[in-house]
This record gives C-alpha cells, sequence and structure tokens, in this order.
C-alpha cells in the first residue's frame, strides 16, 4: 500500500528532501546581467495584480519611498548643475570663497543622496519582507487545502520550491528592482531635461551613442540568456542526480554502483561548467562594452562640446556638466536593461506561487453536516473511480460492512485496494455510485468531521522531528501525558520507548528513521488508539520487522480493532482468518466476497490465491 497519506486526519504527507537550490536567483552570482532563468510571465496583467495584492498593503510606506527617491533622484540631477556653476562663476573669475561654499553644497548633497539611498533601500526590504511574509504563510496554508490528488501528481521538490527559491526571487528581485526603476526613469527623465536646456545640440549629440547601446547589447543579452537558461537547466539535473543519490544511497550501495553514480555526476558537473564558462564569458563582455560606448560619450561630448564653447555657444562649465550628466544617463539605462529580466523572472516566478494558490481546493457540498459520533457502517454501491479520466481503477464496487465487522481487502497488487481506503477517507472523490457510512453519503459529510471518525495505520509510518510524546499526542492534542503513556502502553510501544535515551522525551529525526520500522508502527498504533476512531484502516506490514515485534504489533492491531469497523489490508493469514468479511479485489473488481471458510469452498479466485501464497505456511 502506498498512496493514503498518513495517519488520521490527512496531513502528514511525507515532503522528500528539497532540492538543493534552483541556481543562484537573478541578481545574484557574476552572471545576473541577464536573468539566468528565460521565463517569461504568461499573465503578466494578472500576476501584476495579484502580486498588488500584496504590495499594495503598504501604500503609505510605498509613497514615503517614492517620495524619497524623488529627492535624491533631483539630487542626482541638480549636482552637475553645481559644477557647472562652480567652474563658470567662481573658478574662471577666480571667486575662491564661492567655490569653497559651492563645493561645500556638493558635499552635503552627496552624503544626503547616500542616506536617502540607504533609506530607500531599507524600506523597500521592508516592504518585501512582509508582503512575502504574507504570501509565504498564504501559500503554505492553501498547500493544507489542496487535495491529495496534487501531492500525487506534482513532484515534492517542485513543490517546496515554489514555497522557498520562487518566494525568494520575489521578494530579492522586486525590492532591488523597483527602487532601482523608480529612481532610473527618474533621473533619466530629468538629466534629459535639464540638458536639453543647457544645450539642445549637445544632448543629441551625447544621445546619439543610445542605440549604439542598446543594439548591442541586445545581441549579446539573446546569445547570454540563451546560454544561462541551458546553464539552469543542467543545474536542475545536477540537483536531480544530487537528489537521487542521497534518496538512494541504500539502492546504490547494495548494487555497489557508486563508481556509476560519480560518473553520471562527473558527466553532468563537465557540462554545466563548460555551459557557466561560456555564459560568463559572453556577459562579461557587456562591462567593458558598455565602458568603451561611455567613453565615446565622453569623447563626443568633449569634442563637440569644446568646439561649441569655442564658438562662444556654451560655457566651459557647460561641458564639465555635461560630462557629468552623460556618465549619470548611461547608468540608469544599463541598470534598466538589467532589471528588466530580473523583473520578468520574479514575475514568472510569482506566476509559479499563484499557480499553487489557484489550485482547485477540496469541495465542500453545501449541505455538509457534521457528524460527532459513528456506529461504524459502511456500504459501497456500485463504486466506479478513476485517477486520470477515461481509466478507471474500481470498477462497480460494491459491499456491506455492519459497524464492529473486521474486513480484510485480499488482493494481487495493483488491483485497487489502497484506491478502496483512499476513497474511504475522501482523499478522492468517487466518479459514481455511493459511498455510505451510518447510512449517510461521504460526500455529504464534512471532510474533516469524517477524518475525525477515521483513524490510519500504514505500513511506512510518518513521524515528525519532534519527541515520541507529541508524536503520539498528534493522535489526539488535548491528551495528557498520562493518556499518551496509556496509549503507548495498550500499543505495546511502552518497552522501547522507555529504553529509546530520554524515553518519551528522545526527539525523533527525518520522519523517524533512527527507529526500526516495526516500533514506527507501534507509534502509529498509538496514535490512533489515542484518537479513538469509529472506523480504522490498517496496513499490515509485509516486511522488515523481527518477530518479536510483529507479534506486538499484531496484538496491538487486534487490541486497536475491537468495537470498530476495521479495514485491513491484510497480509497475514492469521488475520485473513480471523476477518468477518473478506473482499477479494482484483483489477478493480469486488470478485468475491464472504468469509475465509465460505471463499474456500468457492474454489475460485480466493482458493487460488490462498493456495499459491499460504498453502506452503
Ligand atoms: N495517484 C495515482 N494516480 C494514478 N494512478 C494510480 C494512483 N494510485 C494508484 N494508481 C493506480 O491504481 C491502481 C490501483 O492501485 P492501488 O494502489 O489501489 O493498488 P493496491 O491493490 O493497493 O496495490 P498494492 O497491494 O501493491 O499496494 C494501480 O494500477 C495503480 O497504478
Amino acid at each position: 500500500m502506498k498512496k493514503v497519506p498518513e495517519e488520521r486526519k490527512g496531513s502528514t504527507s511525507s515532503f522528500q528532501p528539497p532540492a538543493f537550490g534552483p541556481g543562484p536567483a537573478p541578481g545574484r552570482g557574476p552572471g545576473h546581467r541577464f536573468s539566468a532563468k528565460s521565463a517569461k510571465p504568461k499573465d503578466l496583467k494578472n500576476t501584476l495584480r495579484r502580486l498588488w495584492k500584496y504590495f499594495g498593503e503598504f501604500k503609505l510606506l510605498l509613497f514615503g519611498i517614492f517620495l524619497v527617491i524623488l529627492i535624491s533622484s533631483f539630487i542626482q540631477i541638480v549636482s552637475p548643475l553645481l559644477i557647472q556653476k562652480a567652474i563658470d562663476q567662481y573658478i574662471i573669475p577666480r571667486k575662491l570663497d564661492g567655490l569653497f561654499k559651492i563645493v561645500l553644497a556638493m558635499i552635503i548633497l552627496y552624503i544626503l543622496n547616500s542616506i536617502f539611498a540607504y533609506i530607500q533601500g531599507y524600506g523597500m526590504m521592508i516592504v518585501s519582507q512582509r508582503a512575502v511574509f504574507k504570501m509565504r504563510n498564504d501559500l503554505f496554508s492553501k498547500l493544507q487545502r489542496i487535495p491529495i490528488k496534487i501531492f500525487d501528481t506534482r513532484a515534492h521538490g517542485d513543490l517546496m520550491s515554489r514555497l522557498t527559491n520562487d518566494i525568494d526571487v520575489v521578494s530579492n528581485t522586486l525590492s532591488a528592482s523597483l527602487t532601482s526603476i523608480f529612481s532610473s526613469i527618474i533621473t533619466l527623465a530629468g538629466s534629459i531635461a535639464v540638458m536639453l536646456s543647457l544645450s539642445p545640440v549637445l544632448t543629441i549629440l551625447t544621445l546619439l551613442v543610445v542605440p549604439l547601446m542598446f543594439g548591442l547589447t541586445n545581441l549579446i543579452a539573446n546569445t547570454t540568456r540563451k546560454l544561462f537558461s541551458q546553464n539552469q537547466k543542467l543545474l536542475g539535473s545536477l540537483n536531480s542526480v544530487i537528489e537521487e543519490d542521497i534518496t538512494g544511497q541504500k539502492v546504490i550501495k547494495v548494487f555497489t554502483r557508486e563508481k556509476n553514480e560519480i560518473e553520471k555526476f562527473e558527466r553532468v558537473n563537465r557540462e554545466l561548467t563548460q555551459v557557466g564558462i561560456r555564459a560568463q564569458i559572453f556577459s562579461g563582455i557587456i562591462p567593458p562594452l558598455m565602458n568603451l560606448l561611455n567613453n565615446l560619450a565622453f569623447i563626443i561630448v568633449a569634442a563637440s562640446g569644446g568646439f561649441l564653447a569655442l564658438k562662444g555657444f556654451i560655457t566651459v562649465g557647460t561641458i564639465a556638466s555635461f560630462i557629468q550628466y552623460a556618465r549619470q544617463f548611461t547608468r540608469p539605462l544599463n541598470e534598466l536593461a538589467n532589471q528588466f529580466n530580473q523583473i520578468q523572472s520574479a514575475f514568472a516566478s510569482a506566476e509559479r506561487v499563484f499557480e499553487i494558490m489557484d489550485e482547485e481546493e477540496e469541495k465542500h457540498a453545501e449541505d455538509e453536516i457534521e457528524i460527532d459520533s459513528l456506529k461504524g457502517e459502511v456500504e459501497f454501491k456500485n463504486v466506479w473511480f478513476s485517477y486520470n479520466k477515461g481509466q478507471p481503477v474500481l470498477k462497480d464496487i460494491s459491499f456491506h460492512v455492519k459497524p464492529g465487522q473486521m474486513v480484510a481487502l485480499v488482493g494481487p497488487t495493483g488491483s485497487g485496494k489502497t484506491t478502496i481506503v483512499n476513497l474511504l477517507s475522501r482523499f478522492y472523490d468517487i466518479d459514481s455510485g455511493q459511498i455510505l457510512i451510518d447510512g449517510i453519503d461521504i460526500r455529504k459529510i464534512s471532510r474533516e468531521s469524517l477524518r475525525k471518525n477515521l483513524g490510519i495505520v500504514l505500513q511506512d509510518t510518518y513521524l515528525f522531528s519532534e519527541p515520541v510524546k507529541e508524536n503520539i499526542r498528534y493522535g489526539r492534542l488535548s491528551a495528557t501525558d498520562d493518556e499518551v503513556v496509556m496509549a503507548a502502553k495498550t500499543a505495546n510501544a511502552h518497552e522501547f520507548i522507555r529504553h529509546l535515551p530520554h524515553g518519551y522525551d528522545t526527539v525523533l529525526t527525518d520522519g523517524g528513521a533512527d527507529l526500526s520500522q516495526g516500533q514506527r508502527q507501534l507509534l502509529a498504533l498509538a496514535r490512533a488508539i489515542l484518537s479513538d476512531p469509529a472506523i480504522l484502516i490498517l496496513d499490515e506490514a509485509t516486511s522488515n520487522i523481527d518477530t518479536r515485534t510483529e507479534k506486538l504489533v499484531q496484538s496491538a492491531m487486534l487490541k486497536l480493532m475491537q468495537g470498530r469497523t476495521s479495514f485491513v489490508i491484510a497480509h497475514r493469514l492469521s488475520t485473513i482468518r480471523n476477518a468477518d468479511l473478506i473482499l477479494v479485489i482484483n483489477n478493480g473488481q469486488v470478485v468475491e466476497q464472504g468469509t475465509h471458510e465460505e471463499l474456500l469452498q468457492k474454489r475460485g479466485f480466493y482458493y487460488n490465491l490462498y493456495m499459491s501464497q499460504f498453502a506452503v505456511v
């Protein structure tokens, strides 16, 4: 049995270890100039609207940041004018005291500018961290509401990556890029306006380098973007090799495939390195190229400015301030080009987050009822079910279980036993037919109250990285320590817990990996005992349990089953023999049902199954 999530209340689907990060977030690392991801947002308007839902909560703060950006951009724009004034009014006429004042003014302005830059960075960081805090919380609580189907069909690593890496990209990029884009646009517009007022001719000459700058940058950016995207894909492959290597260590060791794994890793690693180097080389062309073009603009301004000054059209101070403007003007241009790609990848990441937020939640019927306690009568009436449309896994299943009966589900692997209990717990809803509990269609019962009355104990129990006693208490959060110990005693778990280093306070690691499978099952049984469900679903262990523990598990299971309706995915002959009803499942159908004796007498499917599996025993 495999697809039923954890013990009762269906809340502990075991997560795989995280992928090892999707590589550097755009904006970090040397290749950040062109976002490493080539991903583009699919529906920008919608994404922006939804992001505003998170960021818009801080309107006042954002307005303040915008004001600070305005002021610092203004300083940026007027500073070169002071240089002009200094040269034309004080240096050339040799008025030293005036020069001193203007230098002081410039120092003050530049210091103020740095302070404002800090304030805007700080403010934006606060806004984005708070917005992202809410987004992360929303996504996590959404995960608790989406159906098990999503966890069954999506890679767990991918889901985790959306919660961590993608949200990180949104937060880091948006906070850095938004302020930078704001200030770039204002500085750019302001600088052009002042330049035009100083000398329209010189402005046009300076602007001549802009198309050249854009054309060349774009040309290189296209190649680099492809290389970075390839780099990202290879990083993904490298991550999955590492992930599989760690998860499958036992298999690798047993088959002594360590050498193959190393070779596999080396292959991907080498490819990644080659692509990485090419990407960095290409993107490395950009800064010197920009420098060259900046200097070109400088030469144009100096040469043509000198000519215009000699002819008496402009002053020397104007040339000096123009040189400053030309530099100041190319910087935001570069910045805008850089930010464009990063912002795009932030939007793409935001979309990945919103995609999960848009997943359909478990549906609730309008006339849903809450049930307090159940007698435990269960009936399947002509139930059909398919995981994928058009491929029925359960076909016309019908059976009736009286309260307190023990039902054994038997049948070949893949026949549909797990699916039956998946449906009973409403992890999935049926296509047609009816499942009735105490005569009520389970689609009318709220999932929460239904699951409160169900207990599920799987072969492979998931335990949390918490003390043993808290893991047991998970069955009923209000249970006292004494009740926890009582439950452990009933589940035959008390003895082994006592011998753990810190007894009930021993903190378990990695889903209980430091316990044996049998011990984990005993804890799961204690959990179920504490929750005291009306209907029990048990999956008998097939392997990995020593005979002594197996006996303990068996007897705990028997105690737990007493007085409750129980469904056991049975592997042990003794369980099957004791069952009040055996459902023989084959190929998604109940092919036979009855007690052990009745079914043997039939000499049909069950008889053959029994003879092949147990006759020797
Ligand atoms: N989440 C899923 N999505 C699609 N198909 C699934 C899913 N879970 C199970 N199946 C398919 O449904 C069929 C029944 O599977 P199920 O797990 O119910 O069998 P089972 O009788 O419990 O098998 P086993 O004894 O090996 O645990 C199988 O063919 C399986 O491949």
